[in-house]
């Protein structure tokens, strides 16, 4: 029977592709040479993985909703000139490999994909490009990270595919796809391997990432914590992240755990399964603007598990502004009850910031 629920349809299509382009990742990663990888105009690495899965992904998306706009991470203008060619080459043989691969249960051909539905160099270039959309106030449009975390990624740790639904400016729907998460926290050498989904308004879910479609998941949530069961998920790079701040919002809030650093969404992951209870991104002072894309499918998973998403100033994050969340001052993720304390201890430790720089 088909699902009447809001958003089933796009549900369908975004975790197949996502669970493609995981593939795609999973397999670049164990192939990987370093001339795969490119460095970016803002000094980040990209790697054929990136650009193979945002093609990936953009070409399942447009087959079936063709007047819908992305706003991807990449585009193709590296590939498309002579010194491209032979990453262009690797990107194409991969999206193609990947779009082509056998059907697995619950995917359909009229999705694109399967062994007929191959596609040309400048179809999957253009595909690429499907994702230059610069974002904006009103109308539905998709977020696509295809790898995010790609220094984590190259580190054979933490990444994750990511892709949301932005209607109106507010996520309707988020998708994270994380193939080296373990399935279980408790069980850290585990199987790895699984995918996040949240639909607003029906809940928060994971689901095995070797066989999404035929499985509705595990209802996942934000637990209670006090300040001794509570830790801190913080980014790996010290360049992304105010580390030191967060150090001391932890001693203000009585936090006797280390914190967990790993790449990614698979923080907002983590924190909306219950594995640490607070994502904390403080702003490091260098003017970088955060993108839509490395907040928005989190932030309806994590809301969607009971939580609370804020800036460090307790404002909500605004998906409207085009590319970037605009000025906002940093992320505050926690569950309901402990959200409000992060902010007053992130005020707190700003205030003594401040006042020692008067000094
Ligand atoms: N100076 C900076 N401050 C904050 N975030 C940054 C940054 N430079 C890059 N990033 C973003 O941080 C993301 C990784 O997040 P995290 O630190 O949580 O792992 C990167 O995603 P990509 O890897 O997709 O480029 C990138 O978009
Ligand atoms: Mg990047
Ligand atoms: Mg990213
Ligand atoms: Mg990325």
């Amino acid at each position: 029977m088909v699902s009447t629920l809001p958003y089933a349809a796009e549900k369908q299509i975004a975790i197949a592709a996502v669970r493609r382009a995981c593939v795609l990742t999973a397999s670049v990663f164990n192939k990987l040479i370093k001339q795969e990888t490119l460095t970016k105009d803002d000094k980040s690495p990209v790697t054929v993985g990136d650009f193979s899965a945002q093609a990936v992904v953009n070409t399942i998306l447009n087959r079936t909703f063709p007047d819908d706009p992305i706003v991807g991470e990449e585009d193709a203008a590296d590939l498309r000139v002579e010194s491209g060619t032979a990453l262009r080459e690797r990107i194409i043989q991969l999206a193609s490999e990947t779009l082509t691969a056998e059907l697995v249960p619950g995917e359909k051909e009229e999705w694109g994909l399967g062994p007929k539905n191959g596609r040309t160099t400048e179809q999957l270039l253009d595909a690429i490009d499907r994702g230059n959309y610069q974002g904006g106030k009103t109308g539905r449009m998709w977020t696509l990270d295809p790898i995010d975390g790609t220094k984590g990624f190259l580190r054979g740790e933490q990444y994750a595919v990511c892709l949301a639904l932005i209607v109106d400016s507010r996520v309707e729907l988020g998708v994270i796809g994380c193939p080296n998460l373990p399935v279980s926290a408790s069980e850290p050498s585990g199987p790895r391997g699984c995918i996040f989904v949240a639909v607003r308004g029906q809940g928060a879910y994971q689901l095995p990432l070797d066989d999404p479609l035929s499985s509705t998941g595990t209802k996942i949530a934000i637990p209670t914590f006090t300040p001794e069961t509570l830790n801190f998920l913080e980014s790996v790079e010290k360049a992304h992240a105010k580390l030191s701040f967060n150090d001391r919002v932890g001693q203000i809030l009585g936090v006797t755990r280390a914190p967990t650093r790993m790449d990614s969404q698979a923080k907002y992951c983590s924190l909306a399964r219950g594995d640490g209870g607070v994502y904390l991104r403080m702003p490091v002072g260098s003017g970088y603007k955060e993108k839509i894309w490395d907040h928005a499918p989190g932030s309806v998973l994590v809301e969607e598990a009971g939580g609370i998403i804020t800036d460090g100033r307790g404002q909500p994050l605004d998906f409207g502004l085009g590319r970037t969340l605009g000025e906002n001052y940093g992320v505050v993720a926690a569950g309901k009850d402990v959200h409000p304390k992060v902010i007053a201890a992130v005020q707190q430790a700003k205030a003594e910031e401040e006042a020692q720089s008067q000094l």
